[in-house]
Parts: structure tokens; C-alpha cells; sequence
């Protein structure tokens, strides 16, 4: 140890270690495979060739927390004794294994507890310096700092100084033993945050930091000589989380902070691997900001980086060995810290002593000597006579001097215990097997000194009240200091069985905290840990009764130092320091309950938050819930006002329509009327003119013939009136002709105005049964939508019921019968307006033709049957007896039918008074 001249110190790299973790039950059931493999000190993906990392060590699925301490943090805890700092950490995801190898569990010890056997074995070994421990605990929880060590240190601050940054307020415990660190260990860890996952159930919830403070130097220096001072660091992280961890509420705010802070060391890392000079993001996170001197400055880290070979977790598993290839390019320096400086505390404890023990030496010169500082016989009588003057004065003065020493004797003691140093140099050999015995090792210039017989890990919880017996204790410090030094001597005693309870006490909450956890651990497998259990139980008990053995003895003792001639203000302190430690154990008892009731408390509340983020969540659902419905039944109220306005809009129109429609068929019947007067006048005309011409031409004949009798001198009187009569007659029948011609001009002319204007409103008919038709089949999709949404809508609520029943209170259609989109008749008038206007035409044609009567047999021709050898009626089928001109050329009629055209409505007033008479 400290040969560090000889040692070439200087930079180094992150030491980085995997380790495996056996896949777990619920992995196997879950069918998971192996997706990683060790293959010596590479990790190597099984699916992929390619994909392979290699490590300064990979521990497998079988190596024990032992190996792993052994080969990567011993060296770590080593350097922090000779000053060196030094950082050990396990970073993985949830479940990975981080709390199994950086504390373990009563049969496979971690990190920390292997450390701390470790230091105190160093110290053992190392009898040429003496050392000073201290310990603090804290745990990062949501970005929030907690004393684990103190209750009352809550969310502390980190400071600064030229050393690097610090916690303000910690608590830091010096410690004496292994067990009293650990004791102090399994107490900070009942104030952690645990929780349960899908994947852990006893996940970490936070991070914590087991800081080891060691401060040592040489056993014989003088005032100004070197102490090194160094820190070590056990970090425990909290696992990262992913997506497939099912946490909700608190859980999940706590996989934020987790993930957060843990992406923060990632980036940390990433920059300082690059090696390059660039801005460093420390302050993003609190566990950056503390680990800010390790990855920066001096000392040595070795990252452990759990994974798991699972399948399931590949991706995560993945990330875990990038950050850890990342971190292995890290250089830091590690050299050895020296200081002489108020901050070493050994050196403030020595200082104290030394001139503690020059007063000490001072007093007791005083008290010797003083009766023999005058030799001379009038200074002797003087004396005498002071003597006899002030007896009381000097007696009562004696006594202070006396109770100074004692007092100064025992804070002595106190400093001095707190110093450990190896039993090896000078006490080798001088104790039985005793675990934990400490002893005063009296040197010569009666300075009291406390020493340890350290022993392994695995042996050091059988302290044995044997180790402590009554009388060897007795034997032991029973040390003639002189007058009055024999109650220091029990006091001491006193002081020692009062630290033998303290530790008592530490292993018994120690195990009581494994009692703890065992007994949550057998509620899954009770068989497996029952044994376990049962020896716990039986060890506290022994514990206990040790503890009360030692009480007693510290009774004794006492009773004993309460001897008559010792002062009264002795036996008041005596009494008082019994009354404190009482008050200690009582404390102490009281402090585990509280933490105790602390973490049951702490429960309790993380229970209450949930139920109440639960109660918050839920009240939120319906007040959601309840604004959907109402929403939705304003929406469906607002629609169904909307539609029955449309609808009302729609009937109005409808009737509007109808009206208009009347009115248009009325128009038009009255069109198709004047068309037919005008089509009978015309051809009455016609008649009339062809009459006219017939006599016009007889005339001719007559007035061609008188003039060939003339010509022949046959011409009578009566001949030659009449001829005079002719070119009148001739003139009177041009006359009727052009009259009959300008009136049938007129006619037409209103005929083809009254076409016109019932074309006209004929398209507007047109159009308006159109629109009909088109509101209509609006209507009728309306009426589906309704429907659609009555049998959509559940009648969940109260506003629903109600549209309910504003939909059943409308008239029930046939929706399949209601969507009739445009009426045949519209179309069939359409057609029908187009044949009349084409046999207009035709009988135009005719008429103009002089091919009257060829009409008239058409209309024969096409009531012909040729079967039945007789004109049939093509409504009923019986034999025509006539038939009637209409203007759609409809046909006939037999007898019965000859009421109406029965086959378009348009034609049902327009029978014409000419009527064709077959022969029977
Ligand atoms: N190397 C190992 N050998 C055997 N069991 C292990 C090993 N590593 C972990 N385990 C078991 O796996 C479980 C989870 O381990 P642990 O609690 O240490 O995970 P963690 O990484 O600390 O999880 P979290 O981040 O959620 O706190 C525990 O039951 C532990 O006993």
C-alpha cells in the first residue's frame, strides 16, 4: 500500500464490464431465445454475425457476484484506500440484474458489501497508517436528492467547490466495522424508492449513491505531513425503461425522471468519449451533475453493464452494449489525492488530540507536582498556612482539575476510537478468534487506542457476546492511571459496551431489513427462503439477547465506578451518560420504527396518489363521457330541428308544386282545348274551301260552257243572265275564299301561339315535377338518414331517449317506396306533347295535301284487325262500331270505352265531334 512512487500512475480508460444475466421464468414461458452470446470477452448478436462488441471482461450467466467483484471493482476499492477516487456503477435496463451485483441478497453478496469487507481487510493489512471512514447514502428520485442516512435531509442541494461538486447538508456517519456500515446500508435502504413493473417486482425506483469518505496517514507524523483523502463511489442506477414496461400514474413519472436523467449520462458519455473539447451537458441531469468530478477528473470507474440475453429485450439489450462500447473510450487520469487542509478530518482529529493530551499532561503535572513545587521551609509553612487558610478552596479546586481530566480523558477516547488502525503491528498474536473485539491498546504515554480485528465478510456477523467477557474486559482496562483513573478506566468500558450495543443494534436492524425482504420473497416461494427465514429470526433473537447482556453489563459497570469516594459530580455524570445512552438505544430503537412506519407511510401515500390519480382519471372520463353525450345529443337535437325545417320548407314547396301543377295541367287542358277547336275549325275550313273550290270549279265549267253555247248561239236568256252573273259569282267566291283564307291564317296563328305558349308551359311542368322529384328524393334520403340514426343511436342517456322520440313521432314512410326519383307520367306528357305536335304536323300535311280522307283510313286501317275481320278497340278489344280522330291518334272506340281516350290522360277531354263510323 502507498507505494504510489513506485507506481506510474497516469490516464487510463473506463474500465467496462457486461455481465449476464440467467434469463429469467418469466422469460422462458414466455418462449423467449437467447439473442446475445459471450464469446470470451465479446458479446455477439445470435442473429446477426456481424453485430459483436468487445469488452474488458464479459461475465456469463454463471459467474457469481464474487468473480465479478474480484476482477473489476477490487482494483477500484484498492486505489480509493491509497487515495485514489474511485466509482463503481451498474447500468442496465429495469431487471437487468444492477441491485443483484451492486448489493445482492444475504447468500450472494454484491458490490458494495464485498467493498466494504474489503476496505476494513485493507486497513487490517495495513498497520503502518491509520484511517478514517465515513459514509453517506443518498438516492436520486425524481430529479430530487434524499439522504437515505437522514429522514429530515430532503431534497438537498449540490454545491460546488475548487474540489468539485458536493451535496449540501448529507449526513456522513463515521464508521467503526463492517456491520456498522452495512448496518448503516440496510437502514438507508429501507427509505429507497422501490416500486414493482411488469418486469421487476422490486424494481429501483431512483438512484442511489453509497459514497465511502477514507482519509488516511502515516500512524507516526508530525502536524504537517500528508493525508490523502478520497471517495468512493457505488452507484446503483435505476433501469432504464421502455415502452413494453407497462407502468402507469406515479410508476410512469417515475420511468420519465429514470429515462431522462439516464439519456443525460448517455449524452454525457457520447461527449466525453469523443475526446474532443466541447460543451458538456453535466448540469442536465442531478446523477451527471455528481458524477461530474468522476467522468471528469481524477480516479478510476468501472461501468457493469447488466443485460439480459432474452429476445424480448433485444433492442434494449442493444442500446445497453452502444452506451457501454461508448463509455469504454473515455480517458480519465487516476493519481492519488493529497491534502492538508481543514477538509481532512484525521487531521482535525489529531490536532485535537495532541493538545487535548498537552493539557491532559499539563493538568496532571499540576496535580503531582504541586506539593512539592516548594521545597523551602518558609514557603512550607506558608503553605501549610494557606493550606490550613483555604482547605476548602484548594479541595474543591482539586476536584474541578480532576473532573477537567476526566472530561478531556473521555472526549480523547471518543476522537481516538474513531481511528482505525491494524491490531497486526502491535497487538499480533495478543487476541484469541475474537470477531469484532475492539480493545484499548495502551501505549506508554497512556494513549488509548481503539483497534480492529476485521474479520471476512462471510464470519464478521457472528459477533458472540462470548467475545465480550465480563472480566477479560475488566482484566484488559483495568489500567492504574492514579488517583481517580479507575473510573475513567469503567467509563471507558462503559463506552465500549455502549459502541458493542450500537453495533448490536446496526446488525440487528441489518437483519430484520433481510428479514424484511426474505419474507416479501417467500410470499412467492415460501419453501425456498423458510430456512433462510427461520435462522434470520433465530440470529436477531440471539442478537437481542446479547444486546441485553451487554446492558446489563454496562449496569454492572456502572454500579461498579459508583464508588463513595468518587465525587458527586462524577457519579452525575456517570448517571447522565447511562441516562444518554439509554436515551441513544431508545433513539436508535425510535429511529427504525419511524423509518419503519416511514416506508410504510410512504406506501401508504403512494397508494392514496394513485387511487387519487385513479379517482382523478375517472371523474375525468365521465365529465368526458358526459359532454359526448350532451354534445352529441345537441348535435342530433340541431339536426333534427334542421330537417324537420327542411321538411316543412319541402311540403310547402311540394304543395306550392302541386298547386302550380294543377294549375299548369289546367292551362294545359285548356291549351289542348283551344289546339282542338283550332285543328276542328281548321278543317272545317278546309271542308268549307274544298267546298268552294268544287263550286269555284263547277262554276268554271258552266261559265266555260255557256261561253262555247254562245259561241254555238244556244245561249238563253236566262244562259246570258247567269253568264252575266258569273264573273260576280267568281268574284263573290275569290272574296269568301280570301276571307276564309285570312281567317284560317288567323287560326293557325293562334294555333301556333297556343303551341307555343303550351310548349311552354309544358317545360315549365316539366321542370317543376322535375324539382318535385328531386325534393321528393330529397325528403325521402332524409327520412333514410333518420332512420339510419335512430337505429344507430342506442337510447343511452336522457337527451338521446328524446330524439328518439322526436324521430318516432314522425310519420311512418316506406323509404324504399319514398325514394321514387322521377315520375313516368313527366316523362310519358314529355313524349306525348312531341307526338301531338308531330301529328299537328302530319295533319297539316294533309290538310295542305288535300289527302284528307286518307286520314280516315289510316285510322280504319289501324283498328283493323285482320283476325277478327272487324275494327277492334285497342282499349277493350271489342269490335269498334267507330272511332274518333283525337289529337294523339290514341284511337277509338268501341261503345262502352267511348267516353275518353283511355290511354294518355292528356287527350281524356279531347274527343273530337268527327267520328268515323265503321261499317258494321
Ligand atoms: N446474475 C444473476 N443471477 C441470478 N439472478 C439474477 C442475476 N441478475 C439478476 N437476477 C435476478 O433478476 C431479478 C431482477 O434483478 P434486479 O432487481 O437486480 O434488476 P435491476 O436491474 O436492479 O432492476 P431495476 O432497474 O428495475 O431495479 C432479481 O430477481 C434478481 O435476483
Amino acid at each position: 500500500m502507498h507505494s504510489d512512487e513506485s507506481v506510474d500512475y497516469g490516464k487510463e480508460n473506463i474500465s467496462v464490464t457486461v455481465r449476464f444475466r440467467p434469463m429469467s421464468e418469466r422469460e422462458i414461458h414466455r418462449g423467449d431465445d437467447a439473442a446475445w452470446y459471450v464469446d470470451g470477452d465479446i458479446v455477439r448478436s445470435e442473429f446477426n454475425p456481424s453485430v459483436a462488441y468487445t469488452f474488458d471482461k464479459v461475465f456469463g450467466a454463471s459467474a457469481t457476484t464474487r468473480n465479478v467483484y474480484d476482477t473489476v471493482a477490487r482494483n477500484v476499492v484498492r486505489g480509493a484506500m491509497e487515495g485514489i477516487n474511485g466509482t463503481v456503477f451498474a447500468y442496465g435496463v429495469t431487471s437487468s440484474g444492477k441491485t443483484h451485483t451492486m448489493h445482492g441478497d444475504q447468500n450472494y453478496p454484491g458490490v458494495i458489501p464485498q467493498a466494504i469487507k474489503d476496505v476494513f481487510s485493507i486497513i487490517q493489512e495495513t498497520p503502518d497508517r491509520e484511517f478514517l471512514l465515513r459514509v453517506s447514502y443518498l438516492e436520486i428520485y425524481n430529479e430530487v436528492i434524499n439522504d437515505l442516512l437522514d429522514p429530515a435531509g430532503q431534497n438537498l442541494r449540490i454545491r460546488e467547490d475548487a474540489q468539485g461538486t458536493y451535496v449540501e447538508g448529507v449526513k456522513e456517519e463515521v464508521v467503526l466495522s463492517p456491520s456498522h456500515a452495512l448496518s448503516l446500508i440496510a437502514a438507508g435502504e429501507e427509505h429507497r424508492h422501490v416500486g414493482s413493473n411488469n418486469f421487476n417486482l422490486f424494481s429501483s425506483r431512483s438512484h442511489t449513491i453509497f459514497t465511502l469518505t477514507i482519509e488516511s496517514s502515516l500512524r507516526a507524523q508530525g502536524p504537517d505531513d500528508e493525508v490523502t483523502l478520497s471517495q468512493l463511489n457505488l452507484i446503483d442506477l435505476a433501469g432504464s425503461e421502455s415502452s413494453k414496461t407497462e407502468t402507469t400514474g406515479l410508476r410512469r413519472k417515475e420511468g420519465s425522471y429514470i429515462n431522462k436523467s439516464l439519456l443525460t449520462l448517455g449524452t454525457v458519455i457520447a461527449k466525453l468519449s469523443e475526446g474532443k473539447a466541447s460543451h458538456i451537458p453535466y448540469r442536465d441531469s442531478k446523477l451527471t451533475r455528481l458524477l461530474q468530478s468522476s467522468l471528469s477528473g481524477n480516479g478510476r470507474i468501472t461501468l457493469i453493464c447488466t443485460i439480459t440475453p432474452a429476445s424480448s429485450n433485444m433492442e434494449e439489450t442493444h442500446n445497453t452494449l452502444k452506451f457501454a462500447q461508448r463509455a469504454k473510450r473515455i480517458e480519465i487520469y487516476a493519481a492519488p489525492n493529497r491534502i492538508m487542509d481543514e477538509r481532512s478530518l484525521i487531521k482535525k482529529y489529531q490536532k485535537e488530540i495532541t493538545k487535548l493530551k498537552q493539557e491532559l499532561l499539563l493538568i496532571k503535572r499540576g496535580m503531582t507536582e504541586r506539593p512539592y513545587a516548594t521545597t523551602n521551609q518558609e514557603d512550607l509553612l506558608t503553605l501549610r498556612q494557606q493550606l490550613e487558610a483555604g482547605q476548602l478552596r484548594m479541595q474543591s479546586r482539586l476536584e474541578e482539575e480532576e473532573q477537567a481530566k476526566a472530561a478531556l480523558m473521555g472526549r480523547i477516547h471518543k476522537l481516538t476510537k474513531l481511528i482505525l488502525v491494524s491490531t497486526k503491528n502491535n497487538l499480533s498474536g495478543s487476541f484469541p478468534d475474537v470477531a469484532h473485539n475492539r480493545r484499548h491498546s495502551f501505549a506508554e504515554s497512556e494513549e488509548v487506542r481503539f483497534s480492529f480485528y476485521v474479520q471476512s465478510y462471510d464470519e464478521q456477523s457472528d459477533l458472540d457476546t462470548s467475545s465480550f467477557p465480563p472480566d477479560r474486559c475488566t482484566d484488559s482496562s483495568s489500567i492504574d492511571l492514579g488517583n481517580g483513573q479507575e473510573h475513567v478506566s469503567h467509563s471507558d468500558q462503559i463506552d465500549l459496551t455502549r459502541e458493542q450495543v450500537k453495533m448490536l443494534a446496526g446488525e440487528i436492524a441489518l437483519r430484520s431489513s433481510s428479514l424484511k425482504r426474505l419474507t416479501e420473497q417467500a410470499a412467492n416461494h415460501p419453501d425456498d427462503f423458510q430456512v433462510q427465514i427461520g435462522k434470520l429470526r433465530d440470529d436477531i433473537e440471539d442478537k437481542k439477547s446479547q444486546m441485553q447482556l451487554l446492558e446489563q453489563r454496562i449496569t454492572e459497570l456502572g454500579e461498579r465506578s459508583s464508588y463513595p469516594e468518587m465525587s458527586q459530580v462524577t457519579r452525575c455524570s456517570t448517571a447522565i451518560e447511562k441516562l444518554t445512552s439509554q436515551l441513544n438505544e431508545k433513539a436508535f430503537e425510535l429511529e427504525i420504527r419511524t423509518a419503519d412506519n416511514r416506508v410504510l407511510e410512504e406506501q401508504l401515500q403512494s397508494k392514496v396518489a394513485e387511487i387519487k390519480d385513479l379517482q382523478e382519471k375517472n371523474g375525468r372520463l365521465q365529465q368526458q363521457l358526459q359532454e359526448a353525450l350532451e354534445k352529441a345529443s345537441h348535435q342530433k337535437i340541431a339536426e333534427i330541428e334542421v330537417l324537420s325545417q327542411e321538411r316543412s320548407r319541402l311540403s310547402e314547396e311540394n304543395n306550392c308544386l302541386q298547386m302550380k301543377n294543377v294549375k299548369l295541367e289546367e292551362e294545359a287542358c285548356y291549351a289542348k282545348d283551344l289546339a282542338a277547336a283550332a285543328a276542328t275549325e281548321i278543317k272545317d275550313l278546309t271542308e268549307q274551301i274544298k267546298k268552294l273550290v268544287f263550286q269555284n270549279t263547277r262554276l268554271s265549267n258552266e261559265a266555260l260552257s255557256i261561253t262555247c253555247q254562245g259561241k254555238t248561239g244556244r245561249i238563253s236568256v236566262s244562259s246570258v243572265d247567269r253568264r252575266l252573273m258569273i264573273p260576280y259569282a267568281v268574284q263573290a267566291l275569290k272574296e269568301e275564299v280570301r276571307s276564309k283564307r285570312e281567317k284560317q291564317a288567323y287560326l293557325e296563328q293562334t294555333v301556333s301561339e297556343k303551341q307555343a305558349l303550351e310548349k311552354e308551359l309544358k317545360r315549365k311542368l316539366d321542370e317543376s315535377k322535375q324539382r318535385e322529384a328531386d325534393l321528393e328524393n330529397d325528403l325521402a334520403s332524409m327520412w333514410v338518414l333518420l332512420a339510419k340514426m335512430k337505429t344507430n343511436d342506442p337510447p343511452t342517456s336522457g337527451p338521446v331517449q328524446d330524439v328518439v322520440e322526436i324521430t318516432e313521432c314522425r310519420p311512418e314512410r316506406n323509404v324504399s317506396t319514398a325514394v321514387a326519383p322521377i315520375s313516368p307520367q313527366s316523362v310519358e306528357s314529355a313524349a306525348n306533347i312531341q307526338k301531338i305536335k308531330e301529328q299537328h304536323q302530319e295533319l297539316e300535311r294533309l290538310r295542305t295535301s288535300g289527302s284528307e280522307d286518307k286520314e280516315t283510313d289510316d285510322l280504319k286501317a289501324l283498328l283493323y284487325d285482320e283476325d277478327k275481320h272487324a275494327h277492334v278497340c285497342k282499349v277493350c278489344f271489342e269490335a269498334a262500331t267507330a272511332a274518333v280522330l283525337l289529337p294523339c291518334r290514341h284511337f277509338c272506340l268501341c261503345q262502352p270505352c267511348a267516353v275518353a281516350c283511355t290511354e294518355c290522360p292528356l287527350c281524356r277531354s279531347g274527343i273530337s265531334d268527327r267520328i268515323v263510323t265503321f261499317a258494321s
